[in-house]
């Protein structure tokens, strides 16, 4: 890629494209083209061949998809298969069809196995089943992957697949219900944290900003005490309306023993850039020991830090970070999902790149963000 370089950023207005963007302008690309999903629904064949034909990059960073939480993916199980098959078929055949240099395919750690030896090495891909909560999303993804290198075999093509852990940021999602446990932890524990302190300016600006159930910043104090309890911030006010609440407490999904690994979004943007500067996936080569299951080799690379924390440790790291100062209880009734999914990083590492902003940093620098 030159600084001339025409780049295609899909979903630039997301956690990570919105990242990726602020990540090519400082270093200087400056012929980047993007499009809304109001402008562009990739989902939709004949608008991306249309597009691909009128705008002709020369690179493509395909950030777009249908991403939630664990609630979500096990939830909307079939938008989640259909819309991220769709927008990545639609992306990829038409960079195919258009001579794309280079396309930089964003998948996830989900696609390793539920039980998979630790930490997870890119040629773990396909050697056992699924975890189940997000079996169609990871389908989906593995299904990229799989895109990715049969073009390449196939027709000659460039394009790479990154497989990032969780990640968290600016743009991040807030949704109580939809989102990734970072950004609802912080949520959860800033409006904890309002409640405590009788604090409804806050309250209600939050909710102005980011209605619950259609329940803004207008309704009344017991409109908003219920709907937030439904989400598992609890609290009661002793006297009624306008006093102190006397405790509130704030619901942990699962047990808490789930291990996670987090990476910031402006760390996961330059891993990405840097690939795509740096790496090409031309020499896509499976071995081809007769009667043996073909080595996995460069259909991919994991993106992460190597570390991880349980979800109790992240959740008391998220309340003293906010200093929300009530109780957390686990709710058992909600999923862990996979127990460990732990990123081998170690190609990442050869190619030279690791990452900078570590989880007590980010959490603090993804909180000033939500704050303002
Ligand atoms: N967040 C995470 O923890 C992780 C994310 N990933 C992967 O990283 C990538 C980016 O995720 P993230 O930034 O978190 O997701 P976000 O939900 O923040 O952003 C996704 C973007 O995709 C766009 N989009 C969705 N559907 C369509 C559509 N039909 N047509 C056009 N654009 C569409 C949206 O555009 P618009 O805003 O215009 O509607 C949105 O900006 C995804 O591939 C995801 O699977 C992988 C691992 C972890
Ligand atoms: C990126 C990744 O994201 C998803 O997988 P996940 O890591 O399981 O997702 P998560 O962030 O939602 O949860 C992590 C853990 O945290 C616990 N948890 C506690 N309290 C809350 C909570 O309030 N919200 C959420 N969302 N989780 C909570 C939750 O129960 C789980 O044990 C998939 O999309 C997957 O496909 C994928 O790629």
């Amino acid at each position: 890629m030159n600084t001339n370089s025409k780049i295609y950023v899909a979903g630039h207005r997301g956690l990570v494209g919105s990242a990726i963007v602020n990540n090519l302008k400082s270093k200087g690309y400056s012929n980047l083209v993007y499009r809304s999903s109001s402008e562009l629904d990739l989902r939709d064949a004949k608008s991306v061949a249309a597009f691909f034909e009128a705008e002709k990059p020369e690179y493509v960073f395909l950030a777009a998809a249908k991403v939630g939480g664990i609630v979500a993916n096990t939830t909307y199980r079939a938008d989640f298969i259909y819309e991220n098959l769709m927008i990545q078929n639609n992306v990829i055949h038409q960079a195919y069809v258009h001579g794309v240099k280079k396309l930089l395919f964003l998948g996830s750690t989900c696609i390793y196995p539920k039980n998979c030896p630790q930490p997870m090495k890119e040629e773990y891909l396909l050697t056992d089943v699924l975890e189940y909560t997000n079996e169609p999303y990871a389908i989906a993804k593995i299904a990229g992957i799989k895109m990715c290198e049969s073009y390449n075999l196939q027709y000659g093509t460039n394009f790479i697949s990154v497989m990032p852990t969780n990640l968290y940021g600016p743009n991040d999602n807030f949704d109580l219900e939809k989102s990734h446990v970072l950004p609802a932890l912080i949520r959860k524990m800033h409006l904890g944290k309002a409640l405590e302190q009788n604090d409804w300016k806050t309250v209600r600006a939050d909710l102005n900003e980011l209605p619950i159930e259609g329940v803004d910043g207008n309704a009344s104090e017991a409109e908003i005490r219920a709907v937030l309890g439904n989400y598992g911030i609890n609290s009661s006010s002793p006297f009624g309306g306008g006093q102190e609440a006397d405790s509130v407490r704030v619901e942990i999904w699962g047990s808490g023993k789930p291990m996670r690994e987090f990476l910031w979004s402006e760390d996961m943007a330059d891993a990405c850039v840097f690939i795509m500067e740096h790496r090409d996936f031309t020499d896509v080569t499976p071995s081809a020991v007769e009667g043996e299951r073909p080595e996995v080799r460069n259909t991919h690379i994991n993106i992460g830090t190597g570390e991880d924390i349980s979800i109790k440790d992240l959740a008391y790291l998220v309340k003293q970070t906010v200093g929300f100062k009530g109780e957390l209880y686990f709710n058992s009734d909600k999923p862990d999902g996979t127990m460990k999914k732990l990123t081998d990083v170690s190609k990442l590492k050869e190619l030279g790149w690791e990452y900078q902003v570590n989880l007590t940093k980010g959490l603090k620098q993804a909180y000033h963000w939500y704050l303002f």
